[in-house]
């Protein structure tokens, strides 16, 4: 029975990593993937991992019928026998609607990757349509850490180290920017409610917060 499975976890965790790794296999077996990303990091049609990993993958646009894309693949005679969605939490409902279709009319297994919450910790419209629909969601195993040592739940946008909480859902970064443009950092809950990120608990812990008390 296929299925529509649904990869989450943090930024930074290890998703895309695990969709080149489902690939690998199964091509290495002989089956045939469609890839499917959008606004991955490395550039349009591109799917990558931090691991230096990548292939190419068919760019999903606004208004893509992801279901018709794959007919019309198929029809033209050539081959997919599963799917792989990366950064899937940047689709739209209505696409992840289509590969629940693909699962259950064309009896394909698709394999979808992605963050569930934003910098503010609400969930993206691709993100809550697939633990709407998919068959099992799985939380990736390999934790990334906030830097107090807990495990990251959250992802918090970073404007010169500071956790910010305004702008737009969707600015395409990574963890590891330079500290002056918007990046990103995990935290943990806790440190999300909190705002507190590596560098403001850096700052935090050299302040003094006490005035040296002169001796004369
Ligand atoms: N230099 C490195 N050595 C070993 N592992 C690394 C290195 N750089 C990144 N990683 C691993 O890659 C993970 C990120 O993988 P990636 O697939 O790009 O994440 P995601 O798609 O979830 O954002 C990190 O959590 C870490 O485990
Ligand atoms: C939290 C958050 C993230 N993004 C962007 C930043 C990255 O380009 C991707 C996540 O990619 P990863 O492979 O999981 O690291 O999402 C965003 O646009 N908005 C956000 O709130």
């Amino acid at each position: 029975m296929s299925e529509l499975v649904f990869f989450c976890g943090t930024m930074d965790c290890g998703k895309s990593t695990l969709a080149l790794q489902i690939e690998h296999n199964r091509s290495a077996r002989g089956l045939v993937g469609m890839i499917f990303t959008r606004n991955d990091r490395a550039g349009e049609g591109k799917l990558s991992s931090r691991l230096g990993l990548v292939t190419d993958a068919v760019e999903v646009g606004d208004g893509a019928d992801l279901y018709a894309h794959l007919v019309d693949h198929l029809s033209r005679g050539r081959r997919a026998d599963y799917v792989i969605a990366d950064e899937a939490q940047f689709l739209a409902p209505e696409q992840i609607d289509q590969l629940a279709r693909v699962v259950d009319d064309l009896e394909l297994d698709v394999y979808a990757f992605g963050i569930t919450t934003d910098f503010r910790s609400k969930l993206f419209p691709g993100s809550q349509r697939l633990v709407e629909l998919a068959d099992r969601v799985e939380v990736l195993q390999v934790e990334a850490l906030c830097w107090c040592g807990a495990r990251a739940t959250h992802n918090a946008r970073t404007v010169g180290g500071v956790m910010v909480v305004e702008g737009a859902q969707v600015v395409v970064g990574d963890v590891t920017g330079s500290t002056d443009e918007i990046g990103y950092e995990v935290l943990c809950r806790r440190h999300h409610r909190r705002r507190m990120t590596a560098a403001t608990a850096r700052a935090a812990a050299l302040a003094p917060d006490v005035l040296p008390v002169s001796s004369s």
